[in-house]
């Protein structure tokens, strides 16, 4: 290998001249040596190289670093090492936080890190942590605003790549979660895509939660709410995270997603005061019964290229207003997820993609 420069002063114990000898055997030719205790790094044409003394002075080893590693070692403390995924363009920040039940960053960082000028630029920030209660991991996850949600079901597809990529599993691999919706089971598909278990829908107003009341038994379906003196119908639906999903105005024609004025209308469902927990808003057109629409508003987040919670529960809404089979293809801006709301087990299956797209290390 040939030196293209000495990044600083090599010194050498004076009691050491065979040191000298045998870094310059390693190094094949140094111009100036002066003397005193050395582990210096030096810069190669195409790559650095760490040279160490040990303390006897008796062997000089030397350790071929990468850039990138010699600056992570600098910077290890306040830095937060991350993979970014995506499923359909709802992007994550994902921490390895299996060593602990803490996350490794609070609430007011994870927002820094998901704003999209001042921050890497994220909807959320996903912490895989160790389960409780015999599952394999517990998910948690920040949204971009800092707020905690119990459930993301993109995240939980990104989660389950992410854990095989730690875990170095391939191919097919079945994971239990603990989450603040509960148990849920992501199955990483031979193809690579992740089909997921969301569990069972929550349709009770009182544990949407919802302030609007009951209509059909004590779900709310097809009900009216006023926003800003304009009446809608919704379907209230949580998933474990609270969903509003709207067809249309009250008496008005059909949904045009694309004609809506998103940040407008999405904030004024979100904290409407019938939402004591705020909520995320799903606005469908239906193309056919088991093609469906839609744009999300999503509680703490804003608009979002996709939302798997929230495609699960508009085809439940879908379904109970009659208008959709239990099998649809859902259209997202970010692409298109496959639900089923089966008959038998009152479960709801999601199957779609989740992509790693960069490794990162950001500064608190
Ligand atoms: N995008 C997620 C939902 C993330 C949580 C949501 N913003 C909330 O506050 O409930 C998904 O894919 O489900």
């Amino acid at each position: 290998m040939e030196i293209a420069a000495v990044t600083s002063t090599v010194s050498v114990a004076p009691q050491s001249r065979q040191l000298v000898n045998a870094l310059s055997g390693k190094l094949g030719s140094v111009s100036s040596l002066s003397f005193g205790f050395f582990e210096k790094e030096y810069c190669f044409k195409s790559s650095r190289l760490r040279l160490s003394a040990s303390a006897s002075m008796d062997a000089v080893t030397a350790e071929k670093i990468s850039p990138a590693a010699s600056f992570l070692d600098k910077r290890e403390n306040g830095v937060l090492h991350f993979v970014k995924y995506h499923g359909l363009g709802n992007d994550f920040i994902l921490v390895d936080n299996r060593d602990s039940s803490e996350p490794k960053i609070t609430q007011e960082q994870a927002a820094k890190l998901c704003d999209r000028n001042f921050g890497v630029g994220a909807d959320g920030v996903i912490f895989a942590m160790p389960g409780v209660n015999g599952t394999d991991y517990t998910m948690r996850i920040f949204n971009s605003d800092g707020s905690e949600p119990e459930m993301c079901g993109n995240g939980v597809r990104c989660f389950a790549r992410f854990i095989a990529e730690l875990e170095n599993l391939q191919g097919k691999h079945s994971f239990t979660i603990h989450t603040g919706a509960g148990l849920i089971v992501p199955e990483i598909q031979d193809d690579g895509q992740v089909k997921v278990d969301m569990g069972t829908p929550i349709l009770k107003a009182q544990d949407v939660p919802t302030k609007l009341p009951g209509n059909k038994g004590e779900a709310v379906v097809q009900a009216e709410l006023v926003v800003d003196g304009v009446s809608w119908n919704v379907t209230c639906v949580s998933m474990g995270n609270p969903h509003c999903i709207t067809f249309g105005k009250k008496g008005g024609p059909s949904l045009k997603v694309d004609d809506l004025n998103l940040p407008e209308i999405g904030p004024k469902f979100e904290h409407h005061e019938m939402f004591p927990a705020r909520t995320n808003t799903e606005f469908v057109e239906v193309l056919s019964r088991s093609h469906l629409k839609m744009r999300v508003w999503e509680r703490g987040a804003g608009a979002t290229l996709a939302c798997g919670t929230g495609a699960c529960a508009l085809v439940v809404a879908a379904v109970l207003e009659g208008r959709a089979n239990r099998k649809c293809t859902v259209d997202l801006p970010g692409g298109p997820l496959e639900i089923e709301w089966k008959q038998e087990d009152n479960h709801i299956y999601m199957t779609g993609p989740a992509e790693a797209v960069f490794y990162g290390s950001a500064l608190l």
